[in-house]
């Protein structure tokens, strides 16, 4: 089986460098005429997979905002990744979760499991309660061909308060969760498929990434205020392991699928020239 660094390496081979949240905003139903409710949900999803899901690498639904509509929303959750992966695109389900081993596992095989309805390429995590309490999604992952993101240094401006404070051994607590995730992608080729969530709105914290040997998901970039030309002082000398994403400003450009798809294009030309 073929492992998620090499399904995802190989994507963005073909498909270029790119990450498009499916992030139903009600602000952004609105803005495409949609009503906010399980009728535009389902509109929203729909035209983003006919519109990227055939194109771009990597499609990352965003979990709360099916999640609102209850159980009728994860329904929608269910085909949005299902025809995604149809039409080509890799899913990395945005769901961060983290608890401790036993209950891990059984988000492991929510999210991970071929079995599972929800079964997506990929999730994301939260290691505040520890790296080794997510073994159990790196284990389902690996079985799997899956992989898993786990948060690094976020997007958001709360973030550094947890993740800069520094620990016993003088390494911060994001350098700790970046020296782990390094640890398991040692000597996997051409990717290691546990990779981390790096937002592209941190500029140059001195962390360091260039052991992870994974993939760096890099949220921010768009709506949050990131740009392309932000990627270098973020990134260094990881800039060729780096998944630039955006959402919003690339779902703004619906309900057109033409404008979609022409939004998405934008983004990644732009993104190649700044990771060059
Ligand atoms: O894991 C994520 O994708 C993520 C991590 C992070 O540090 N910051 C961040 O914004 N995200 C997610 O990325 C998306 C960003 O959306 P936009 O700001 O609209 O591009 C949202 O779904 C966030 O939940």
């Amino acid at each position: 089986m073929e492992t998620f660094g090499k399904r995802l390496a190989e994507a963005m081979d073909k498909r270029g460098r790119l990450c498009v949240g499916i992030d139903p905003h009600a602000a952004l139903l609105t803005r495409w005429g949609l009503s906010d409710d399980i009728a535009g949900l389902e509109r929203f999803a729909r035209t983003v997979v006919e519109a990227l899901a055939d194109r771009v690498a990597v499609l990352k639904p965003q979990s709360a905002f099916f999640e609102r509509f209850g159980s009728r929303g994860i329904g929608i959750l269910e085909s949005t990744i299902r025809q995604s992966r149809e039409a080509g695109a890799l899913v990395l389900l945005d769901v961060k979760r983290g608890d401790i081993g036993s209950t891990m596992a059984a988000y492991a095989s929510a999210y991970l499991d071929p079995a599972s309805s929800l079964c997506a390429d990929a999730i994301t995590v939260s290691p505040y309660l520890g790296v080794g309490s997510l073994q159990p999604a790196f284990d389902v992952a690996a079985a799997n061909g899956g992989g898993v993101f786990v948060l690094g240094l976020t997007s958001n401006p709360e973030g550094p308060s947890v993740q800069h404070a520094v620990a016993s051994d003088k390494r911060t607590v994001a350098q700790t969760v970046i020296d782990e995730i390094s640890q398991l992608n040692v000597g996997a080729e051409p990717l290691g498929s546990v990779g981390l969530v790096i937002g592209a709105t941190i500029g140059d914290t001195g962390h360091d990434l260039s052991r992870v040997n994974g993939p760096l998901l890099a949220p921010g970039l768009g709506a949050q205020g990131a740009t392309p030309s932000d990627l270098r002082s973020v990134f260094g000398e990881s800039l060729r392991n780096v998944l630039p994403s955006y959402s919003r400003e690339v779902l703004a450009a619906g309900p057109s699928v033409v404008e979609l798809r022409a939004a998405a294009e934008r983004a990644a030309a732009d993104c190649e020239t700044a990771l060059g």
